[in-house]
């Protein structure tokens, strides 16, 4: 006697703006139930968060496991049935284009799941309609991130991390107070990439640089971010590095002005530290007699890119007391209230 097994397809949609825990408990309850299970993550261009930044941080949520597979739908779909009379011939079309192979179950924890099943003749399994297990939804994570900070996975966390950056010439104890600050309010904090590469690759320092300096940069300030409490502190950043390029080098690697276009780029707050300690020559430093310029050269650049900034002097006990209430008083309630 043959047995006939029949493969169990699931798939479930949604836009996923951003993704959240709630989403997940759905996925990975409806993969329960199946053979294999398929996410529609559907975007459309006038999104706040850009479609393949959502399906980048989907694809990494379920990396662990095969059996749930994401798919980036990008079709200008009506959004709800009273928006045009074909709209569920529209999005018939949608699944059959997009779906690798035809599914017997929809999940969602939404009524219209019914309506789907009614009129394109898939099953429907509700999962939680009150959203008890994982109380939250995307438009409160859009609107207060913080509060909801819980439900954000690990992946997406980055997106909404508040980046304070310090900078400033050289030898003014950048990279103490970075390290103090982050110890304070209990979260990471990043060295300056540069000065690690200038100090163990090069001799003399070259253009070339630049571009190693960056990447190295980038790559480091991904992880550190997936790993801070809502503020990363920084020494340095890929703007800084941009303005150090056109500053000693009269340029800038394309790809560098180009990803420092990207908002996400921008810091919530600059600490600008003024040049009133005294200079120390550790060898890596062959610009100290023109810190004020430098100083003055950053502090220029800042208000030409119209970045919020605070200028932190005196010791190093009263930096870190400005430093902090810069924080205090410019992020925090930022953090509190949203
Ligand atoms: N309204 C309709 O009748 C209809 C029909 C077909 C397609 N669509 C399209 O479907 C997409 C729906 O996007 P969206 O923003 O509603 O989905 P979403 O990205 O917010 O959610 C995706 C799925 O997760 C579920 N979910 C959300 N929070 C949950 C939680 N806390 N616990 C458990 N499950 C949770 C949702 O109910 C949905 O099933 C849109 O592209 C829309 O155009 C809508």
């Amino acid at each position: 006697m043959f047995r006939i097994s029949i493969l169990m397809i699931g798939f479930t949609l949604g836009k996923f703006l951003p993704p959240h825990n709630g989403h997940i408990h759905l996925i990975r309850e409806g993969a329960r139930q199946v053979d294999r299970m398929y996410v529609l993550m559907c975007s459309i261009e006038r999104e706040p968060i850009p479609g393949y930044l959502r399906h980048h941080w989907m694809k990494k949520i379920f990396a662990d496991d095969p059996n749930i597979q994401v798919i980036h739908v990008t079709d200008e779909n009506p959004q709800e049935p009273i928006d045009h009379p074909d709209f569920w011939r529209i999005w018939a079309g949608t699944f059959e284009r997009n779906l690798p192979e035809k599914p017997n179950i929809f999940f969602s924890s939404e009524t219209y799941g019914f309506d789907l099943e009614r009129e394109l003749g898939i099953k429907h399994i509700l999962i939680d309609l009150q959203r008890n297990t994982i109380p939250v939804s995307a438009r409160y994570i859009r609107q207060e991130p913080f509060k909801h900070w819980e439900y954000i996975p690990a992946e997406v966390r980055p997106y909404y991390v508040k980046k304070i950056v310090l900078t400033g010439p050289e030898s003014v104890g950048k990279s103490v107070l970075t390290e103090q600050l982050a110890r304070h309010f209990q979260t990471e904090w990043l060295p300056e990439y540069g000065r690690t590469y200038y100090e163990e690759k090069m001799p003399h320092f070259e253009y070339m640089g630049i571009s190693h300096i960056a990447g190295g940069h980038l790559m480091l300030e991904e992880q550190a971010l997936s790993k801070a409490n809502k503020i990363l502190f920084l020494d340095t950043d890929l703007i800084l590095t941009q303005i150090w390029s056109e500053i000693y080098f009269n340029q800038c690697p394309d790809w560098i002005i180009e990803v420092n276009h990207q908002p996400r780029q921008r810091a919530a707050l600059y600490l600008l530290l003024k040049p009133d300690l005294p200079w120390i020559d550790d060898g890596t430093r062959s610009y100290g007699h023109i810190r004020e310029e430098q100083f003055q050269t950053i502090r220029r650049e800042l208000e030409k890119r119209r970045m919020k900034y605070v200028i932190i002097e005196g010791d190093f006990e009263n930096r870190l007391a400005q430093a902090i209430t810069a924080v205090e008083r410019q992020i925090l309630p930022e953090i509190r209230n949203s």
